[in-house]
């Protein structure tokens, strides 16, 4: 069995990361050092459970940076030979503000709401939704909903499918296709932006928006048609979508990457895409903190996948840029929150960011509400190489030909 070191907790374990006795407050450094000194501690050296804060007083809702900084210690860093102090000193996450505050005592929902955050997380995983309720009343909008109903998913796929299966079964997928490459060639290509294709049959804000959905058939047709890249919705309760539709698409032999649009909030969901065929997964800064998105990109790295990581503000747009390892940045025009969709976003957050945004080789995908060549000019004006369009093609009864008629012109391959 792994030694207490190397074991991966689950989600809303409330488990001190680094096993040390909090203080009120740590100056940062000794906090990092503290961190890197658990780190390197010979198994035996770092702290039994018992030690733990967290075990003295269980906090509800720790468990999320716990993972992290537990998953940092573990995988996918490896502490090894070549490991030197010098370089767990520039480790960003080991460095990350979010270990100090939490040794500090602070929660995950404190942290979060440190980054501007506000969709709350209750690390209640086996409870029941009332139970949930009771403890932190309603969700305050549909995107905190549906995120409190994914952490109970999550716990559930872990229950049916563990992690250490899920890892085996991603490493032994076929190899990723290349997201980023797809869409930078395309946008070359067709001097228009790349387009990634949604097979979406319903949305929480439109409702069901195809009744005869056929997920291969669709994204058959949307990739004869030109499109660079494919999203697959595969979140069940809200979108009417599934793992499975994202397998039987990269099953039939579409070849065009494929994106995971799923709202992850655990690292089994990104090992679960890869195993099911992804190319590419979705992270929302609106939910996730720094330290999250950086583990996860650490995750998908390994796996050879794309992140396009997800904002609608300029404090997400800040909080990203300032994360390394950043490829693609998707700008979405929706309001996940109020579900209000204003074009008008991406241009606002591309005069402000642009240039950084290219200076770091980034690509911007315009997300949502896209329903025209006027909409796609717009958005191309702003500075987007690819747009995520699903609305506008999947309603229509020839999903495939509508490309043509969003861009004006016909793509080509
Ligand atoms: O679309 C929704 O109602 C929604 C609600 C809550 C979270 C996410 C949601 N949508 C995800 C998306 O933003 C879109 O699927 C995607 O960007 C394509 O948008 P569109 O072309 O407008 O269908």
């Amino acid at each position: 069995s792994p030694s207490p070191a190397t074991k991966q907790p689950s989600i809303g374990e409330a488990t001190n990361p680094h096993q040390l006795p909090p203080a009120p407050t740590y100056p940062r450094r000794l906090c990092c050092s503290r961190a890197m000194q658990a780190l390197l501690a010979p198994p035996a050296l770092r702290a039994s459970p018992s030690r733990s804060p967290a075990a003295r007083s269980p906090p509800p809702s720790r468990g999320l940076v716990a993972l992290a900084a537990a998953a940092a210690r573990a995988r996918p860093l490896r502490c090894g030979p070549r490991d030197t102090v010098e370089a767990l000193e520039r480790d960003e996450m080991l460095n990350a503000v979010e270990l100090g505050q939490w040794e500090s005592g602070k929660s995950v929902n404190d942290i979060a709401a440190c980054q501007g955050i506000r969709i709350r997380r209750h690390c209640r995983p086996a409870a029941s939704m009332a139970e949930v309720e009771a403890e932190m009343g309603a969700p305050r909008n549909i995107l905190e909903k549906i995120i409190w109903d994914k952490e109970i998913e999550v716990a559930q796929g872990l229950a049916r499918n563990p992690l250490e299966e899920v890892i085996e079964s991603a490493g032994k997928a076929p190899p990723t296709r290349d997201f980023y490459g797809a869409l930078a060639a395309a946008h070359k290509r067709n001097g228009v932006p790349a387009l990634i294709a949604e097979v979406k049959k319903a949305s929480p804000s439109k409702g069901v928006l195809r009744e005869n959905f056929d997920p291969v058939q669709i994204a058959q047709a949307y990739e004869k048609h030109g499109a660079a890249c494919l999203s697959i919705l595969t979140d069940e309760k809200y979108f009417q979508g599934s793992f499975e539709n994202l397998q039987k698409v990269r099953k039939a032999g579409v070849k065009c990457p494929l994106l995971c649009k799923e709202f992850v909030v655990d690292k089994w969901q990104i090992y679960y895409a890869r195993a099911m065929g992804a190319d590419a997964v979705l992270l929302i800064a609106a939910v996730l903190t720094d330290l999250d998105i950086k583990y996860f990109l650490r995750i998908c790295k390994e796996l050879g996948l794309t992140a396009l990581i997800e904002v609608h503000d300029e404090r997400e747009m800040e909080r990203v840029l300032a994360i390394n390892g950043v490829q693609l940045i998707g700008i979405n025009n929706r309001s996940l929150e109020t579900f209000i969709v204003d074009t008008s976003n991406t241009k606002t957050l591309l005069e402000k960011h642009g240039d950084a945004i290219r200076e770091k080789g980034i690509l911007v995908v315009g997300e949502s509400g896209l329903f025209n060549p006027d909409d796609v000019a717009y958005v191309q004006n702003a500075g987007v190489s690819a747009v995520l369009v699903g609305e506008s093609l999947v309603k229509q009864a020839d999903p495939g030909r509508a490309i043509a008629g969003l861009f004006g012109k016909e793509l080509v391959h």
